[in-house]
């Protein structure tokens, strides 16, 4: 987990699906570090969220009432803003979420959100969970990158630990997961929902690989190995 919040800090935002902001309330910043970073150098927690059902209890938000944290940013579907006193938006406001509503919930939209305004996000890094890493995975970009399956990711990294979680501390239990073909070589990716086919995926290769006690860590960089100097 050093490695995780070592990573944070170099970041200006992490972002998470509300399944793990419900699941495990993460607080997303970098504590178990030597020398954290001061609350306002923390990176700033980002939820997609499509209907809003980021509880207005979790502690993305008290971390940001108490001064501890950055304030969280809920991307959420236009259609479920609604006008009703009693709407969860009230709460989640109320406790210091700052909204923003996309007409959809796509990786082009969601970047473009991210890297304008007040927000300026260069550098984000996806925590997970499960569905937000599976739509991420199999996205291509409508506007730049190669158009590739993968294309938007810049680095993955993976960490194998000798535990036994289950299906709940992971989230990979969706049907869905099964047909996705993360693209290391010529295969086509299986079309997701709405998306067009992608003929080949975005090629990673490994640029770093270490262990942290029992955990093997993989870092891939997309596009070709560098040549041996
Ligand atoms: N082992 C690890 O390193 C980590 C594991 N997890 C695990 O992941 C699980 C949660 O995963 P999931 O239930 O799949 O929920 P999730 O955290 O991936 O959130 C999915 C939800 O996000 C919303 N959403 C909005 N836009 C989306 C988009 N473009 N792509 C995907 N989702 C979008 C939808 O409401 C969707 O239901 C938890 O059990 C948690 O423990 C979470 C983080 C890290
Ligand atoms: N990225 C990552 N690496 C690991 O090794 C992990 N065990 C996790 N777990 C996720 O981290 C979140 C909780 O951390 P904080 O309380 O925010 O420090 C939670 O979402 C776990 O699923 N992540």
């Amino acid at each position: 987990m050093a490695m995780t919040h070592y990573l944070r800090t170099v970041h200006d935002a992490i972002l998470v699906g509300v399944g793990t902001v419900i699941n495990d309330n993460p607080r997303l910043n970098a504590r178990l570090l030597p020398n954290p970073p001061a609350p306002a150098q923390q990176p700033r927690p980002i939820i997609l969220d499509t209907h809003l059902r980021t509880p207005a209890g979790c502690r993305l938000l008290t971390n940001y009432q108490q001064g501890l944290g950055r304030q969280p940013v809920i991307l959420h579907s236009e259609g479920c803003e609604g006008q009703d006193q009693k709407h969860p938006r009230v709460d989640l406001e109320a406790a210091g979420a700052q909204l923003i509503a996309l007409r959809t919930l796509d990786w082009d939209n969601i970047l473009e959100a991210l890297g304008k305004g007040g927000l300026k996000v260069q550098r984000l890094m996806v925590e997970g969970g499960a569905r937000v890493i599976e739509t991420l995975l199999t996205s291509s970009s409508r506007s730049d990158g190669d158009g590739r399956a993968g294309g938007l990711i810049d680095s993955l990294v993976i960490t194998v630990s000798p535990n036994f979680a289950g299906s709940d501390a992971t989230g990979y239990k969706s049907p869905r997961w099964q047909d996705v073909v993360v693209k290391t070589g010529k295969e086509s990716v299986a079309p997701r929902d709405g998306q067009e086919e992608v003929e080949e995926g975005a090629q990673f290769h490994v640029a770093k690989k270490a262990w942290f006690g029992d955990d093997a860590v993989w870092m891939w960089k997309r596009g070709e190995k560098p040549a041996d100097k």
